[in-house]
């Protein structure tokens, strides 16, 4: 067993934390090269490598390495996101860029939980672990990636695609999860995949005391109807306990707009000739894309109707050679092996492994056919991930850095899996 830390040196890595939620890497307009320079100084002090890449303008990609003893094994890489969605200072009670910690340890910042805490967690941990002369054999890579949060695709989906990447041989890689609000840890094997669809009508304009067929609002209206219905069967499945809420297609509205603009809002008189509405979907790994298109198609935006559509793709659900982009959770996954017998080892309990509701870059590398794990160590913790008031107890965040050192230093000495 090694020594609790002092108090002076956890001091020194929650403010080492602060300092990374004060850069203000949030969308519509991340500036990634405070964080980067940041990052690449909190590694130069640890002693380990670090490069960056650069697959789009402005999107750099840091990659840090511990080199292992036998680099010819299979390494493992442990990632996470530079950014974070947008805040609205209005409605915190502390600054979303302050990383204020209060009277009673918790530390506020937008990236709190999301996911500025494992990205910090990890350095910290390869830092005590270096402390502490532990030696890898597998090599460690750490990395962070742009973008996520707006899909990833000039981030990790360019990153996992590249020569790079392909050159590191990962075997095995860790990804964001989500805070537990319970004394169990949540691990997730697969994420949902989104797709942005956008359906539009038109129809014929005429005046607004007619009644006649085929205006757009009432085909966009029909169609409304008609996956309203499509989300309630989804949703009762989950209602009557059947499956998670992330086992089921999820299909929510996020705009809907129709109408002629007039000075003082919309003409009244007049129906319009066009009418669209937007949703966010949610497909997990087990969902059908083609039937789904064939849904979309058919029934949620029939030609027949007058009807068009757009469907954004973010990301795969499928893998190259057609199967469910899920990473096993039993023990003919040697790496899951490892990775749960080292969280009983740092004392800690997982819940059962769980499809993430939300998406993470997770999927990129499980299409490239390496397993990951969805995990962030925050147990007996609200889930504020997109949320105001994000924060994070400091507590949770020093436990999380001690389970990492379980996990960093299982993974790499693991010796079992050679390919
Ligand atoms: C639009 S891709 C996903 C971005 C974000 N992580 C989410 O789950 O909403
Ligand atoms: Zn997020
Ligand atoms: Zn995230």
């Amino acid at each position: 067993a090694t020594p609790p830390l002092l108090q002076e040196e956890e001091d020194t890595s929650i403010t080492r934390f602060q300092g990374y939620l004060r850069i203000k890497t949030a969308h519509p307009d991340p500036d990634y090269s405070p964080a980067i320079s940041y990052l690449k100084s909190q590694a130069h002090s640890i002693g380990i490598q670090y490069k960056t890449l650069e697959f789009a303008p402005g999107k750099p990609v840091l990659l840090l390495t511990w080199l292992g003893s036998n680099p010819s094994l299979p390494s493992v890489l442990f990632n996470s996101h530079l950014d974070s969605v947008p805040a609205e200072p209005s409605k915190w009670v502390h600054p979303p860029f302050s990383a204020v910690r209060t009277a009673d340890g918790k530390i506020y910042a937008r990236g709190a939980q999301d996911d500025k805490c494992i990205g910090m967690q990890y350095l910290e941990a390869i830092r005590n672990l270096k402390r502490k002369n532990f030696t890898p054999t597998r090599t460690i890579h750490v990395s962070y990636v742009p973008d996520e949060e707006i899909g990833g695709l000039d981030g990790s989906n360019k990153f996992v695609g590249s020569k790079e990447f392909r050159d590191l041989n990962i075997g095995f890689a860790l990804d964001e999860g989500q805070a537990s609000p319970g004394d169990e840890f949540r691990v997730f094997y697969a994420d949902r995949t989104p797709w942005g669809l956008k359906i539009k009508a038109k129809g014929p304009p005429g005046h607004g005391s007619r009644m006649y067929d085929n205006s757009a609002t009432e085909n966009l209206m029909k169609s409304v109807e008609v996956m309203s219905r499509f989300r309630e069967s989804q949703f009762d499945v989950v209602k009557a306990g059947k499956a998670a809420n992330s086992e089921v297609i999820s299909v929510n509205p996020v705009y809907l707009t129709a109408g002629i603009p007039s000075p003082t809002g919309f003409v009244m008189n007049v129906q319009p000739s066009d009418a669209e509405a937007g949703f966010d979907l949610r497909l997990p790994p087990t969902a059908d894309p083609d039937q789904m298109r064939k849904r979309i198609a058919e029934e949620w935006a029939p030609a027949i109707r007058n009807m068009t559509y757009e469907i954004i793709e973010k990301g795969p659900i499928r893998d190259y050679m057609g199967r469910p982009l899920m990473t096993l959770t039993n023990d003919s996954n040697p790496w899951w092996s490892v990775f749960s017998e080292a969280i009983r080892r740092a004392g800690e309990k997982l819940s059962k492994p769980e499809i993430l509701p939300s998406t993470t870059d997770a999927r990129f590398l499980r299409q490239m056919g390496i397993p990951v794990l969805g995990f962030s160590p925050m147990k007996n913790t609200p889930i504020l991930l997109h949320d105001h008031n994000e924060h994070l107890q400091d507590t949770v965040y020093l436990n999380g850095i001690e389970v990492y050192e379980f996990v960093i230093s299982s993974l790499s000495l693991f010796a079992g899996a050679s390919d």
